[in-house]
């Protein structure tokens, strides 16, 4: 499903109307009634003398809420119309409504300064429902004044509230609020989810996200070439591998996974494992001889192998030539987790990397050698899948990991497009940016996944997919909607607090079955 900027939702209702000849007023009727039959859903279809109060802006968000204020005043709810404007400061359509509105009947209180404020917050009081059309894809910056107030005040009555396309005070194109925003029940946006609305804090802000249909013609939504995705539970299932039944576990690939560490097997463990729950035909863990007997002990499914260490146990720069020659005979390669930041083994890294003509999954202290050498990363390698959290993608791209949760979307794409790798950048609301400038955010997962291990796990399930075929991007993409999917399912069953790695790797097979009917954002959206 696309995502898309407040200015590339405007370039559509613009040629909507112009190239489309969609009346603007009509895309505004279909808007106000798409969030009024949310509203009857709401209500179990039970509105008449539903007390529902109406914040309406100046501009056509507040359009919006004036279309829906008449229908739901026709359908015989007790509506009260706050406006955060003057009568005649309405234009076009907007104001179109508002006469309309006005010639049913229907009651316009305004909110214009201070000494309106209390007459809006004893209707609060009563209110059944709270309709937010104060601003939508034309706020910038931060609510302030009254506006702010009005924000504020709306909050800390705790009625359920819809948001328009939007929750106020929300930027659209980033998702972060810089003054007060509505904390909206659930929220209707039009025509394709904006990107503010599902990354944080904005998709907290929004709460349940309904996308609703206002007859945006397809054609002309496909002819934009959009190049932002939010992940599908239908996007995933389509491109998951098949299964033949004459399928043989050579058919599956052979992944193979370099890491370990003295008092560092865990993490090689579970990626290996993770490889083999996503269905990996084949899974060999290559670690430092010297732990080689531990992990042999921890797996069974996954075949081991030692290779030549340092005297203090960490892969040495002799491991080059047994990993290539492993390699050769392997489909992929999943580097890193449990490797330690020793110097030998940044060594070795950094000599293996030119050499890789195999896909590789690149994670943890893999990624954190590279960063001692990026260069290496902009020269002749095979297909990699970078997969650093924001500290890790901090020391990469030489700067801090507050910066790059700041431009989270950003700092990915330009990385992925610069070194030509595919970039998963993890965090609420993982992104997978291709190198072609495709990016996707991934709307799985929940802040109980935060623990060691997590993302070994991920790591596994990527390199596991990518052995049965799965282009990296795919591979990175689907990795992290099951991986966060499985999160979803342990966290439902264990809280977020007990939630551990190995545990995600029990709920994998469970979200590989009912893939169809994922939870959370993707089954509301009804489309792909
Ligand atoms: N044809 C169209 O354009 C359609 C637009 N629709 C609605 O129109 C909305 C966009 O409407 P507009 O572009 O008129 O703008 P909005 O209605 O989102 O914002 C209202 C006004 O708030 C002002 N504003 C921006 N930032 C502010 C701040 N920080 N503090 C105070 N005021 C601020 C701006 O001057 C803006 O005109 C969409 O979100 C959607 O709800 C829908 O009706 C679908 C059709
Ligand atoms: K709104």
């Amino acid at each position: 499903m696309y995502l898309v900027t407040a200015a590339e939702m405007g370039q559509l209702d613009r040629l909507a109307s112009s190239e489309y000849l969609v009346p603007s007023i009509v895309l505004m009727e279909n808007a106000g009634l798409r969030v009024v039959e949310s509203i009857r859903r709401h209500f179990q279809d039970r509105v008449k003398n539903r007390r529902v109060l109406i914040f309406c802006g100046k501009g056509n968000n507040g359009g919006d809420g004036l279309v829906v204020a008449r229908h739901l005043l026709n359908q015989g709810a007790e509506v009260k119309v706050f406006l955060l404007a003057r009568p005649e400061d309405l234009r076009g359509d907007a104001r179109t409504n508002l006469e309309i509105y006005q010639k049913m009947g229907g009651r316009i209180f305004p909110l214009l300064g201070e000494s309106h404020l209390q007459r809006a917050d004893i209707a609060l009081l009563y209110a059944d429902l709270v309709v937010d059309a104060i601003f939508g894809t034309g706020f910038k910056g931060a609510a302030m004044g009254l506006p702010a107030a009005v924000i504020t005040m709306i909050n800390k009555a705790h009625r359920d509230t819809v948001a328009v396309d939007l929750p106020s005070g929300l930027e659209a194109d980033t998702g972060r609020a810089f003054g007060p925003c509505i904390q909206a029940t659930w929220t209707v946006t039009f025509a394709l989810p904006k990107l503010g609305l599902v990354v944080e804090p904005g998709a907290s802000y929004a709460g349940r996200l309904e996308v609703a249909d206002i007859g945006i013609p397809q054609k002309l939504i496909d002819s934009q070439r959009f190049n932002l995705h939010l992940l599908t539970a239908a996007w995933c299932r389509s491109r998951l591998p098949k299964r033949e039944a004459s399928g043989h576990k050579g058919l599956y690939g052979h992944v193979l996974a370099v890491g370990g560490a003295p008092g560092l097997t865990g993490a090689i463990a579970l990626a290996a494992t993770a490889a083999l729950r996503a269905g990996a035909g084949l899974v060999t863990a290559a670690v430092p001889r010297g732990v080689h007997g531990i992990l042999a002990m921890k797996t069974t499914e996954v075949m081991t192998c030692p290779l030549p260490e340092t005297p203090a146990g960490y892969l040495s720069r002799e491991a080059l030539e047994p990993i290539l020659e492993r390699l050769a005979a392997c489909d992929v390669l999943a580097l890193g987790p449990g490797l330690s930041r020793d110097p030998a083994t940044v060594e070795l890294v950094k000599e293996l990397l030119p050499r890789l003509k195999a896909p590789a999954v690149v994670d943890a202290d893999a990624l954190n050698a590279l960063a001692t050498d990026t260069g290496l990363l902009t020269g002749n390698h095979g297909p990699l899948v970078l997969t650093p959290h924001p500290g890790e993608m901090a020391r990469l791209a030489g700067t801090t990991a507050a910066r790059v949760q700041e431009d989270r979307l950003e700092i990915a794409r330009k990385y992925a497009r610069e070194w030509q790798v595919v970039l998963l950048l993890k965090g609420a609301r993982t992104i997978i940016a291709w190198p072609d400038g495709q990016a996707y955010i991934n709307p799985t997962g929940n802040p109980g996944m935060a623990t060691a291990g997590s993302g070994d796990v991920l790591t596994g399930i990527i390199a596991g997919l990518m052995a049965q075929g799965l282009e990296p991007g795919v591979a990175a993409a689907v990795g992290a909607f099951l991986h966060g999917a499985a999160g979803d399912e342990a966290q439902a069953r264990l809280g977020q607090h007990a939630l551990l790695a190995g545990d995600l790797l029990n709920f994998l097979p469970a979200v590989f079955r009912n893939l169809e009917v994922e939870a959370g954002v993707t089954a509301s959206l009804g489309r792909d």
